[in-house]
């Protein structure tokens, strides 16, 4: 048990409602949870309305794991009016079934939440504009990086989840031409599953980027273990395969502590880490990019680095479709992804070659083109 702030104090086991609520009589102060805290986070953070039904609904969810006789929240909540208690059903019986009916409904009024967004996300993938999404732990800088990219005004501040909804926006001034990017929540060690299923529509802006920005704080010395959390986060929510571009980020911190290092005996490592820089992988692509969200240093090579990572991306591919995929043929055309083609009983048989945004933004509406990208290899020019 430890204290959180001056009058909350966290356990690590699950309580009842009971205990928690003599715990509390018991200690004078506020007793929570690690599920119950995190919860806490996300719904004073929460702010779109798809947002605030996945709270509620993980709250629910969580208080039903808890649901012990005596439990009478929800009757409060509804003011006494309703929750009338059926013919020989017991107090247990009526909160599980209040429970059940209010989660049914949060789950419903989700759902359709849910297909207006992805109908909103289909409208956005028609454009030709590739995707990039910020994901990281949390207080990576996330949100501090958005704003520097992007020039906006995000709310970024130095607690937990300072950003529960995603936020878009583009990027005008990368080689690659323009690019929306999405700033996303941030990440938690021992997340319970019910929590990550729960925030996976949260998230889906990073499912469908074309590009993660993998942010890193490369300051803090645990950086290696919570970049490890969130890929594994990232593969269970099916962003695991999406090309990453590493951000360490907070160089200027390191630059700090190599400052403070004993005297005359000045930290190389530490020097060299605290460079603007961008490493790149055995083929010269760029790998990670070393820079400070807060003073902008090394803004400008990340800047590059997308544009080579964005633009430079091409998939070669063989495609057979139907003659009577006429229309997807024309946009191929179109957007000049055919180097060659011909036709057969089958249908075409083309030879795809184009940089893998391009399709990518096609892959919205054709199944074709999805499976093709699932199954290319990317290469380099
Ligand atoms: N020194 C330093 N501080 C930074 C840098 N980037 C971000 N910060 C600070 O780190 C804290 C967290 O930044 P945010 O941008 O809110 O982090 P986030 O990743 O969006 O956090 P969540 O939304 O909670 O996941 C803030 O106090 C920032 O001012 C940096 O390059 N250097
Ligand atoms: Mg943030």
């Amino acid at each position: 048990m430890r204290a959180v702030e001056a009058d909350v104090v966290l356990v690590d086991h699950q309580l009842s409602p009971v205990q928690e609520r003599n715990l509390e009589k018991l200690l004078g102060v506020r007793v929570i949870d690690r599920a119950g805290l995190i919860l806490d986070i996300f719904a004073q953070r929460a702010r779109s309305h798809e947002g605030k039904l996945e709270v509620e609904l993980a709250q629910l969810k969580h208080l039903a794991t808890r649901l012990v006789r005596g439990w009478t929240h929800l009757e409060r909540q509804r003011g006494g009016a309703i929750g009338l208690r059926g013919p020989g059903e017991t107090q247990l019986e009526t909160d599980r079934r209040l429970l059940g009916e209010r989660v049914k409904m949060l789950t419903k009024r989700l759902e359709k939440v849910q297909t207006q967004r992805g109908q909103q996300r289909r409208a956005r993938l028609r454009n030709t504009v590739p995707r990039v999404a910020l994901v990281g732990y949390t207080n990576a800088g996330k949100s501090t990086l958005f704003n520097a990219l992007t020039a906006g005004g995000v709310y970024a501040a130095d607690q937990l989840f300072a950003t529960l909804d995603p936020t878009v926006r583009r990027i005008e001034d990368l080689a690659c031409g323009p690019a929306v990017i999405a700033d996303t929540v941030g990440f938690v060690r021992d997340l319970p599953h019910d929590l990550v299923a729960a925030f996976r529509g949260t998230l889906a802006e990073a499912r469908d980027a074309d590009l993660l920005l993998h942010v890193c704080d490369a300051a803090d010395e645990d950086g290696q273990a919570l970049r490890a959390v969130v890929d594994r986060v990232l593969a269970e929510i099916g962003a695991g395969d999406i090309p990453q571009l590493l951000v360490m980020n907070k160089i200027d911190l390191i630059a700090a502590s190599a400052a403070d290092a004993v005297v005359g005996a000045v930290d190389e490592t530490a020097v060299e880490r605290a460079r603007p820089r961008i490493e790149r992988d055995a083929e010269g692509r760029p790998r990670a990019v070393w820079l400070s969200a807060s003073t902008g240093a090394g803004l400008e090579l990340l800047r590059q680095a997308l544009g080579e990572r964005l633009g430079g991306e091409r998939v070669r591919s063989e495609l057979q479709l139907p003659l009577s995929a006429g229309r997807l043929h024309a946009r191929l055309k179109a957007v000049g992804a055919i180097a060659e083609e011909r036709v057969d009983a089958q249908g075409w048989r083309l030879s795809i070659d184009a940089p893998r945004t391009v399709l990518h933004a096609l892959a919205g509406e054709a199944a074709p083109i999805r499976a093709l990208l699932e199954t290319a290899l990317p290469e380099t020019d």
